[in-house]
């Protein structure tokens, strides 16, 4: 039985969804799987914000370097994560199918409206300063655990945001002294591609691994990728964009909140359909 190195991240999320891939590929293929854990310059700087250093590669890059290099044959990445262009002599071989894509507002218990909220993400600030136009907002680090505890016990701020997809796969539904609520797409359009996990590999191998992949979620991935790729922001600009079976959601500074109608046709050829959308928000470059 042939062995497949599978390239990711070390933490807890990273390693759940990189599991989530080598069953998938086990139980289609009967591979054996040999798993690459590689520290990214992301992992090491924890003290950096993500947003005020730029770089969406800060979390692939490594990965990437050892798929080039042939020391790995797939790498797994959360497709969120992803800068919009591939790199020179990569690929997605495909998405395994895609979890809750929503954000979910995690409340200290007995507050309402939270006045202090703990996330650096500008597309989430944005959005929750329309919900709650008091609340100020502060940074937040560390991994999911520690986020709960600086919300829960160390009263950071009355409450953060975090991905229902991650903390689904990291098992967590709820955290002793707090309230989760999930937000709808009319009040927080969630990241391009957020609750994707995405399998990469070199050009011109994807092929072989289609078969084992999700083709809805890359059809609307990719059509959400397009928007980010057009836009050319990097995760300085508050983007959202979140593809349905028959809905755009979009969220942009300046633009604000929109849904409009998409056709099968339209998600289709997500190049033309991106830039339609964008020459209709007043956002062509
Ligand atoms: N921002 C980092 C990040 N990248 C991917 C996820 C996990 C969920 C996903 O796959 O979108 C998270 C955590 C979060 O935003 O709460």
């Amino acid at each position: 039985m042939p062995t497949l190195t599978i390239a990711t991240r070390k933490s807890p999320l990273a390693l759940a969804q990189t599991n989530m891939v080598a069953a998938a590929l086990h139980e289609l293929l009967g591979f054996d799987i040999q798993l690459m854990p590689i520290v990214t310059t992301g992992d090491k700087q924890t003290a950096w914000s993500l947003e005020k250093r730029g770089g969406k590669g800060l979390f692939t890059k490594e990965l990437e370097q050892a798929l080039l290099e042939g020391r790995a044959d797939l790498a797994v990445h959360s497709a969120k994560d992803l800068p919009g262009d591939q790199p020179e002599g990569l690929e997605i071989a495909g998405y395994l199918p895609r979890a809750d894509p929503r954000d979910v507002l995690i409340v200290r218990d007995g507050i309402e409206a939270p006045a202090t909220i703990a996330t650096s993400s500008p597309r989430r600030r944005l959005q929750l300063g329309m919900l709650y136009p008091d609340a100020e907002f502060t940074e937040i680090r560390g991994n999911v655990d520690t986020r709960l505890r600086k919300i829960a016990h160390d009263h950071v701020a009355d409450a953060t945001v975090l991905a229902a997809a991650g903390l689904g796969r990291l098992g967590i539904g709820g955290w002793e002294g707090l309230e989760f609520r999930v937000l709808g797409f009319e009040s927080m359009v969630p990241a391009v591609a957020q609750a994707a996990i995405a399998v990469q590999c070199r050009a011109g191998e994807g092929a072989a691994w289609a078969k084992c992949f999700h083709p809805t979620t890359s059809r609307r991935v990719e059509l959400e990728r397009a928007f980010q790729t057009q836009l050319g922001g990097g995760c300085h600009t508050a983007l959202g964009v979140h593809v349905t079976s028959d809905t755009l959601w979009f969220f942009h500074d300046g633009v604000g909140l929109r849904s409009l109608p998409l056709s099968d046709a339209e998600i289709d050829t997500p190049h033309d359909t991106s830039a339609k959308f964008l020459a209709h928000f007043g956002l062509s470059n």
